[in-house]
């Protein structure tokens, strides 16, 4: 019998065409289980290689001590090594925390897609590469933000289709991270079944949301892990790694995008938009063959002076008992995205 079998829990949307049907398309995987993959994104494979190469020298070749010239600050920016960042949900005040190292690039000028920080010479030699990355999932998101509102019915007299794009300034401050993840194998190449069996259930990304408003991730062949509690089944569910389907594989196109709706953007439409938990576990495959993991995410946030009013859209109650409704109910005032990720930063990192 196999051992192997791969379903596929999440819609793949192409995003090539930019009308009415993929708004309905999008906004109906972004309201149910949250996430969704991506085609039409405009990756190629070959970009994605360079990608991962740079963050496998980064993380395998650059010192610890070098790395750790850039510990990372307030703003989000550089370098979190093993066991610091501890995303479970259920256990902020747990001591130990993710077994991942990852290196931050924030306070960006999204024009440019460059971040404001120190950085490693590595990093400063291969800002070409980073920069086209970052401004490629950049045009990535504001085509999805387009057609959520699209999806939305946005108010035509409050901005319509690009009421979420006008938030997300390209040069105002906003919490807006592009990330390099390295999560290292427990164990080496060839150990036993016993060896690997105590590692099939440790999360190594803790179970958490998002804390913007939308994330776009790469996820490499056999080093997939990423599971969702799908809000569908309410059952943890595997996001296996799919490849690009013929039309994108033969341009040489990159797999799909993964993509996610985060807080913000959940709490911004009163919870019609899912931003569903999720964590990480180590592949079969990784565990097997002793390798380590790794992903490229980028957490797109709206600027943090945007005020997270209720979406105008007919879809979504101004009476609702949740998200930005509920505030502005009991506070008389909306919070700006600012202030929602601030706090949410103090509960990961333990900065009160
Ligand atoms: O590494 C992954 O696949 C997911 C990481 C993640 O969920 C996060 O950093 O928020
Ligand atoms: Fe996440």
């Amino acid at each position: 019998m196999p051992t192997h079998i791969y379903s596929n829990p999440l819609e793949i949307v192409d995003i090539s065409e930019i009308n009415q049907d993929t708004a309905d398309k999008l906004l109906h995987a972004a309201s149910t289980q949250g996430f969704l993959m991506l085609e039409g994104h405009g990756f190629s494979q070959e970009e994605v290689d360079q990608l991962y190469n740079l963050s496998a020298k980064f993380f395998t070749e650059v010192p610890l001590e070098e790395k750790q010239k850039y510990p990372i600050d307030k703003r989000n920016r550089g370098y979190t090594g093993m066991g610091v960042e501890n995303l479970e949900l259920d256990q902020l005040d747990k001591k130990v925390g993710d077994p991942k190292e990852c290196f931050n690039f924030a306070a960006m000028n999204l024009a440019a897609g460059v971040p404001d920080q120190k950085l490693p010479t590595l990093f400063r030699d291969n800002m070409d590469t980073i920069s086209k990355t970052v401004l490629k999932l950049r045009e990535d998101t504001k085509k999805i933000l387009k057609l959520l509102a699209m999806g939305l019915q946005v108010d035509e007299k409050k901005g319509g289709s690009d009421w979420f794009v006008m938030r997300h300034s390209d040069t105002r401050p906003s919490g807006t991270t592009f990330r390099l993840l390295h999560y290292h194998s427990p164990v080496k190449p060839g150990a036993s079944n016993e060896e690997k069996d105590k590692y099939r259930e440790v999360n190594i990304a803790g179970a958490h949301t998002d804390y913007g408003g939308l994330t776009l991730l790469f996820q490499k062949e056999g080093e997939d892990g990423l599971q969702i509690l799908s809000p569908m089944t309410k059952k943890w569910e595997a996001v296996p790694f799919v490849a690009a389907s013929p039309k994108f594989a033969t341009n040489g196109d990159a797999p799909p995008l993964i993509v996610n709706i985060a807080d913000q953007l959940s709490y911004w439409t009163n919870g019609l938009l899912r931003s569903t938990v999720h964590r990480v576990r180590f592949a079969e495959k990784s565990l097997d063959e002793g390798k380590d993991r790794y992903s490229i995410v980028m957490f797109s946030h709206p600027s943090d002076d945007t005020l997270l009013e209720p979406v105008p859209s007919k879809l979504i109650s101004s009476e609702d008992t949740r998200g930005a409704s509920q505030y502005l109910l009991k506070h008389g005032r909306s919070q700006t995205a600012g202030e929602h990720l601030a706090r949410r930063l103090a509960s990961t990192y333990g900065w009160y």
